[in-house]
């Protein structure tokens, strides 16, 4: 595999799952590997394409798997889950191959996704729930239904694995929470080695909750799918919640299930938006860089 030339154009789709945006680049049948200031020009909404992730779609490693998902943050750090772009990525596959089924490989493993009656909606298992403070990580070994830090109204937290981290802080209302600012001073907390995804969440009442969301290497998003996920299980351990329940975000509703098998399945719309090329050696001539 070659990197990607400074004057090369890169065909790319922009998706999103209740907005929360991705730039969706084919590298299945011509591999590319970019560079992370390249990842960062293209996600950057004032000089590139702009979105809350760049997915990149490669050939499946496994033989049960349709392809293999990459996914960038916007600062060109690699995640290994992406609740949204998994239901996007699903939709992709499954109009391409006609099934009402997928299954998008991942860095933290395979997931299975399938169409809900009436077509407008995926339902993705992402996995188990993972609860041990060496899974989530952190930096010591601790209680992760009730972490060790507190910073302004954000106090003992919730940590979950969803493959990537998760920190849950419940709080009366999650309107009047400056995210902005304490949420990247969580991101970077100590005890997150691998840093961590911010969540505040509103209990409304036990089949509904209201999150909003600071991400790891974006910033505030209209919705993370593997955060609601993480919101629901923290719910469910403080017994705040049944183990089924609404997550509402700024970009709408998604459906969290934990299920008794320990998976968390997740159920929401996706979108399609526009298709376009990237012109790398306009984004780096704006960026200053030498691709
Ligand atoms: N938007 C995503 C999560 C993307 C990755 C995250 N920022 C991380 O670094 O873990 C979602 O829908 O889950």
């Amino acid at each position: 595999m070659a990197t990607v030339s400074a004057g090369a154009k890169l065909p790319f789709s922009k998706m999103h799952g209740l907005g929360n945006d991705f730039v969706v680049l084919d590298a299945r049948k011509h591999p590319l590997v970019l560079c992370e200031h390249q990842f960062r020009a293209i996600a950057d909404r004032r000089r590139g394409i702009g979105c809350d992730q760049v997915i990149v779609l490669e050939s499946a490693r496994h033989p049960d798997a349709d392809l293999f998902m990459r996914i960038r943050n916007p600062d060109g750090s690699e995640a290994s889950a992406c609740g949204n772009a998994t239901r996007c990525i699903a939709a992709r596959v499954m109009g391409e191959t006609g099934r009402a089924h997928a299954v998008i490989e991942t860095v933290a493993g395979l997931l299975m996704a399938e169409r809900e009656p009436g077509g407008e909606e995926i339902s993705v298992d992402m996995g188990e729930a993972r609860l041990d403070s060496s899974d989530i990580p952190l930096a010591e070994a601790c209680n992760t239904l009730h972490l060790p830090i507190a910073l302004g109204p954000l106090q003992d937290g919730v940590a979950v694995s969803m493959g990537n981290p998760h920190a849950v802080f419940f709080v009366p209302d999650v309107m009047t929470i400056d995210l902005p600012s304490l949420g990247p001073q969580l991101e970077h907390h100590s005890l997150f080695p691998a840093r961590a995804n911010i969540e505040v969440v509103q209990v409304i009442d036990r089949r509904r909750l209201r999150m909003r969301v600071w991400e790891r290497g974006a910033g505030i998003t209209q919705a993370c799918g593997s955060g609601a996920c993480a919101v629901l299980v923290a719910a469910v351990r403080r017994n705040l919640t049944d183990r089924t329940a609404d997550v509402v975000l700024d970009g709408g509703r998604l459906i969290i299930d934990w299920l008794d098998n320990g998976h968390v399945r997740m159920t929401g719309a996706w979108a399609q938006s526009f298709s376009g090329e990237i012109d790398l050696a306009r984004l780096s001539d704006r960026e200053g860089d030498h691709v």
